[in-house]
């Protein structure tokens, strides 16, 4: 199976980053025929503050119901080509609360999954400029998987990244492929967004699907700047598939034969499971 991730360089225009997002999607179907393609995180609007993502924000429908802009937008792709689409993350309008929330759409256009972020990125970067996602998104609490061409997926957002246990409860779920869109920082990325891919992908041994944004974009009338570098590693921790920078695509083969290999060449959730005994001892 072919995967595509995308990366955009989206602002607090939405029917802009939508036309952006289209084109971006329909040149990797033309180029690569991907059975998957992955969106970044909040495609449909970076910045602007809090106005322009209420602005952005969609009211997700009940299944089958008709949705918002970039809900018909996804589900219209997934149809048209026979794919499935991973909208990376739209910006839902949960009524009071915001959220940070992936729609997946298998190749009939059917809504596969739903996943709202659930680690809020609140933090200062090596610069010294100050995220707080939580004053903008509520955080979730449920756990969002799928399956596309035989192969099980698993749903996650950007800083989620940074929280292991997530990863190997999604393993022991029986994940095969993780997805991670993301707007990375330029500060946080250029040191950590490639190591901490390969860890996950090394110590869940699953495919990690992170498609990125990358640029410039507005935020309360200051300039902030996201690392892109989208990629695929797969579950030994190799990066087979990496965008440079500009907005476009990478494409990786995903092979189960890799996952099985590599599972049976060294089993570590078996092993896990084998030496837990430390864990009571520890009170961990
Ligand atoms: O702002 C929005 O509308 C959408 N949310 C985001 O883009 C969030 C909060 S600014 N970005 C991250 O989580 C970056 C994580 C990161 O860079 C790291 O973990 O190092």
């Amino acid at each position: 199976m072919h995967i595509s991730v995308i990366q955009m360089n989206q602002g607090s225009d939405k029917a802009a980053n939508l036309a952006q997002a289209q084109r971006l999607i329909e040149a990797a179907v033309e180029a690569d025929r991907p059975g998957l393609v992955s969106l970044p995180e909040t495609w449909t609007n970076l910045g602007g503050g809090r106005e322009s993502r209420r602005a952005a924000a969609e009211v997700l429908p009940e299944p089958g119901a008709e949705g918002g802009a970039a809900y018909e937008m996804l589900r219209g792709l997934a149809r048209r080509h026979g794919i499935t689409v991973h909208g990376g993350s739209i910006i839902e309008d949960g009524g009071e609360k915001l959220f940070n929330t992936t729609l997946v759409f298998g190749p009939d256009g059917t809504e596969v999954a739903r996943y709202r972020k659930i680690h809020l990125f609140d933090i200062t970067a090596p610069d010294g400029t100050g995220y707080r996602e939580s004053a903008l998104y509520g955080g979730g609490s449920d756990l969002a998987m799928f399956d596309a061409r035989g192969i099980r997926f698993a749903c996650t957002i950007c800083y989620d990244i940074r929280f292991p246990e997530l990863y190997q409860h999604l393993r022991r779920r029986g994940a095969e492929a993780i997805l991670v869109p993301s707007n990375f920082t330029l500060q946080t990325g250029k040191d950590h967004w490639e190591a901490l891919l390969r860890a996950r992908a090394i110590d869940t041994q699953c495919w990690m699907i992170a498609a990125a944004s990358y640029g410039t974009y507005e935020e309360r009338g200051a300039a902030r700047s996201v690392y892109g570098h989208s990629l695929v590693a797969d579950p030994w921790g190799h990066v087979v598939a990496k965008c440079s920078d500009g907005i476009g695509w990478a494409t990786a083969r995903i092979d189960p034969a890799v996952t099985a290999r590599v599972r049976a060449g060294m089993p570590l959730l078996e092993h896990r499971e084998a030496a837990r005994g430390w864990v009571a001892k520890a009170g961990a």
